[in-house]
């Protein structure tokens, strides 16, 4: 089994996000019926959100038995627990709220009104990840991990040429000086995506041509993040035709 990098163009925004609810649908099913649990990593972002919408809106939603799905984020912003901008409030608005996830499945970010500075949160959700850690690893299985992939290149809040995208050590990372706000953010690091077994990243617009199409064309990861992310399995990314504009043609398959 190889874990080539793969880009799936689709002809535009609602048929990208309807795409990959479905198979995101049909892939926990058939990772459910092989080992009776899946991990899913959430993204921010509003094209992770239209996903999300699209999983809600399927009349083949509740063929997942969400009893047995557990969430984390792969990345969270600075702000309260109940600020519009929280990738957590977004996610539960699109699809948590209106599915059958037990409440202890799902994982978030600590909000920086909750009590604890930038560093302890990230320090907590490490603890959190590890004690649901399988195999003296310092993470659960992650099963499929959503990304977005910022104009710049970055992927979770791993920025170009800020420390972060180079940390090898820790899973989770206090980010001080986002260049996109807020400034402060948490985000799981490199090696702990890198870890999961499918990698789905998802983009649409024509903003995100040129990142894709460096990243696909060997630029490194301290340039462009997303070069240095790549799943277990599988590493997908799915596309609109405004955002495969700079990907070379033979890496390329239509779902249209
Ligand atoms: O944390 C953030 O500020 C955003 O979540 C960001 O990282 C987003 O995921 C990408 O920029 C893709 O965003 P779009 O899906 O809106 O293009």
């Amino acid at each position: 089994m190889t874990n080539e990098r793969r880009v799936l163009v689709h002809p535009n925004r609602a048929a990208l996000a309807a795409s990959v609810a479905a198979r995101f649908i049909t892939t926990t099913v058939d990772i459910l019926h092989e080992q009776g649990e899946v991990n899913v990593v959430l993204a921010g972002g509003s094209v992770a959100m239209e996903v999300l919408e699209a999983v809600n809106a399927s009349a083949a939603r509740d063929t997942i038995d969400w009893d047995l799905v557990t969430f984390w984020w792969g990345d969270e912003r600075w702000v309260p627990k109940e600020h519009p901008d929280r990738n957590e409030l977004q996610a539960r608005t699109a699809l948590l709220d209106h599915i059958s996830v037990p409440a202890e499945n799902i994982h978030p970010f600590a909000a920086s009104d909750e009590g604890l500075d930038l560093e302890e949160a990230a320090t907590s959700y490490a603890e959190l990840l590890e004690s649901r850690s399988i195999d003296g690893t310092q993470l659960p299985r992650f099963d499929i991990t959503f990304l977005g992939v910022g104009p710049d290149g970055h992927v979770a809040s791993l920025f170009p040429h800020l420390p972060g995208i180079r940390e090898h050590d820790k899973s989770v990372l206090a980010v001080l000086n986002s260049p996109k706000p807020p400034l402060e953010r948490l985000t799981l690091s490199r090696p702990a995506l890198n870890t999961s077994r499918c990698i789905w990243m998802v983009l649409a617009g024509h903003d995100k041509a040129s990142a894709l199409g460096l990243a696909l064309a060997g630029a490194s990861r301290d340039e462009v993040p997303v070069a240095g992310i790549k799943g277990r399995r599988y590493t997908n990314f799915f596309v609109d035709q405004e955002a495969a504009a700079e990907v070379p043609e033979n890496l390329t398959a239509s779902t249209f």
